[in-house]
C-alpha cells in the first residue's frame, strides 16, 4: 500500500510540471444538464474558457445562471443523473474521459473545492483539527506530529486566533467567518494546484468579507494555485480576481480582467449587474432569468435587453474577441487574452448590417413585470 502512495505522490509531482505556457484548465463547449420531472434543466450551455496556472478567475452572475453547477462539473462531483459533456482538459489529461477511480485521486490532492455552504461542509462531529490534518495527510503522507505544526501555521496564516485552541473545537464552536477560514486552510491544505471556491464569502459581514478574500489570495499566491472563485459579490469578485467571467443562464455572455471589466462592461447583461451595485444606482435589471427548460431560439438576454437588436431574437451571438477600440477607451492592463462578449453589439460584421432604426427601436417587452 505505502509503495503505491508513494508511486502516485510521484506522478502527482509528475503531472504538476506542466509548461507555463500552457492552460492549467481548459474547457470547450462544456454542457450539463439535468433530467427533471418538468423536462431537461440546461444549466451550463456550452463554457469554453481557460485558466491559467496561478490566474484567480472569477464567475459572476445572477442566482441560476449555472455558476456553482460549472464548479462542479470541473472535479467531477455533480450528481450521477446529470449529463454532461463537452471536453475539460486539466494539466493534458482529459477529466471527462477519466476512469471515476483517477479523478477521485485528483479531487483533494490536485484540485480542491471549497463547496458553497460552509455550515454543511465541515463534519459537524468532528474536532477542527481532525479535519485539517486529514487534510493535510490526505496529500502529504507524513506523520500526525508534522501534519499538527502545519495545520497551526495554516490557522495562523489565515489570521485565525489562537490556532492551537481552534484545532480541538467543534465546528459549532465557531463563528461564520471563522468556519470560512477553515474551509479555505483545508482548500489550501494539500496545495492543490487547482482551487474551486463556490461563494466563499458568502454571509459574512463586510469587514470578514474582505479578510477571507485577501487570505485566499495569500493562499493562492503563497501556493501558486490557480483559483476558480465563484461569487455573487462583485466588489469581492474585483479585489480578488485576475479575470472574470460573466454567466446568464448557462453561458459565458463576457469575459474579461477584472480591471477592465468594471471599468468598461461591454456586455448590456454586465453592465445592468454592475448597475445594481450601490455606487451605480441599485437599479436592478428588469424582468427575470429564461426558463432553462424551455430554451427560446436567439440571444437568451434579448428579451431583457434595452439594446437588442432585430438579430438578437432569432440567432445566438458567440463569445467573441473584441477587437481594441481606437479612441483609447481600453485602458488599463489588459490582460492578454483581452475582452470577450456573446453580444452582436461586438460583432462588427452582424452589428454593422443594422440600420439605425432598428438598433433605437424600443426595448423588449419585459415578461414578468
Ligand atoms: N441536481 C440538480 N437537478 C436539477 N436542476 C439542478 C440541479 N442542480 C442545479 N440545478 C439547476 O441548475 C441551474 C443552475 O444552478 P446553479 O446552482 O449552478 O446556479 P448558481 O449560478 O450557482 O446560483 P447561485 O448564485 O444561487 O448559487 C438552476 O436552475 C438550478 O435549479
Ligand atoms: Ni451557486
Amino acid at each position: 500500500m505505502r509503495r503505491l502512495l508513494f508511486e502516485n505522490d510521484y506522478e502527482m509531482r509528475e503531472m504538476r510540471k506542466v509548461s507555463d505556457t500552457q492552460p492549467l484548465l481548459s474547457l470547450h463547449d462544456v454542457r450539463a444538464s439535468f433530467r427533471t420531472p418538468n423536462g431537461i434543466v440546461h444549466a451550463v450551455r456550452g463554457v469554453s474558457m481557460e485558466l491559467k496556472q496561478g490566474q484567480i478567475y472569477g464567475l459572476i452572475g445572477e442566482t441560476g445562471s449555472g455558476k456553482s453547477v460549472l464548479g462542479l462539473t470541473i472535479p467531477g462531483l455533480l450528481p450521477a443523473e446529470a449529463e454532461v459533456s463537452g471536453s475539460i482538459v486539466y494539466k493534458g489529461q482529459s477529466l471527462l474521459e477519466l476512469d471515476p477511480r483517477s479523478r477521485r485521486k485528483l479531487r483533494g490532492r490536485d484540485i480542491a473545492l471549497i463547496p458553497q455552504n460552509p455550515a454543511s461542509s465541515l463534519n459537524p462531529v468532528l474536532s477542527i483539527g481532525y479535519q485539517l490534518l486529514e487534510a493535510i495527510r490526505l496529500y502529504g503522507r507524513i506523520g500526525r506530529k508534522e501534519a499538527r505544526e502545519q495545520a497551526i501555521g495554516l490557522l495562523e496564516e489565515l489570521g485565525l486566533p489562537e490556532p492551537r485552541r481552534q484545532l480541538r473545537a467543534y465546528p459549532f464552536q465557531l463563528s461564520g467567518g471563522m468556519k470560512q477560514r477553515v474551509l479555505a486552510a483545508i482548500g489550501t491544505a494539500g496545495a492543490p494546484s487547482l482551487l474551486i471556491a463556490d461563494e466563499p464569502t458568502k454571509g459574512l459581514d463586510a469587514v470578514v468579507r474582505n479578510q477571507v478574500a485577501s487570505l485566499l489570495r495569500a493562499a493562492a499566491r503563497r501556493t501558486g494555485a490557480a483559483m476558480l472563485v465563484i461569487t455573487h459579490d462583485l466588489h469581492v469578485a474585483r479585489a480578488l480576481c485576475d479575470r472574470i467571467g460573466v454567466m446568464y443562464a448557462g453561458q459565458i455572455v463576457e469575459e474579461a480582467a477584472a480591471a477592465e471589466l468594471f471599468v468598461s462592461p461591454r456586455h448590456p447583461y454586465t453592465r445592468g449587474l454592475l448597475g445594481s451595485l450601490p455606487g451605480r444606482g441599485m437599479a436592478a435589471i428588469p424582468g427575470a432569468s429564461p426558463s432553462l427548460t424551455e430554451m427560446l431560439p436567439g440571444c437568451a438576454f434579448h428579451p431583457r435587453c434595452g439594446e437588442r437588436l432585430a438579430l438578437c431574437a432569432a440567432a445566438q451571438p458567440q463569445l467573441q474577441a473584441i477587437a481594441m477600440r481606437q479612441d483609447g477607451g481600453r485602458k488599463g492592463e489588459a490582460d492578454s487574452a483581452g475582452c470577450k462578449a456573446r453580444c452582436f453589439l461586438y460583432d462588427s460584421g452582424r452589428a454593422s448590417e443594422q440600420t439605425v432604426s432598428e438598433r433605437t427601436m424600443e426595448p423588449a417587452s419585459v415578461p414578468g413585470r
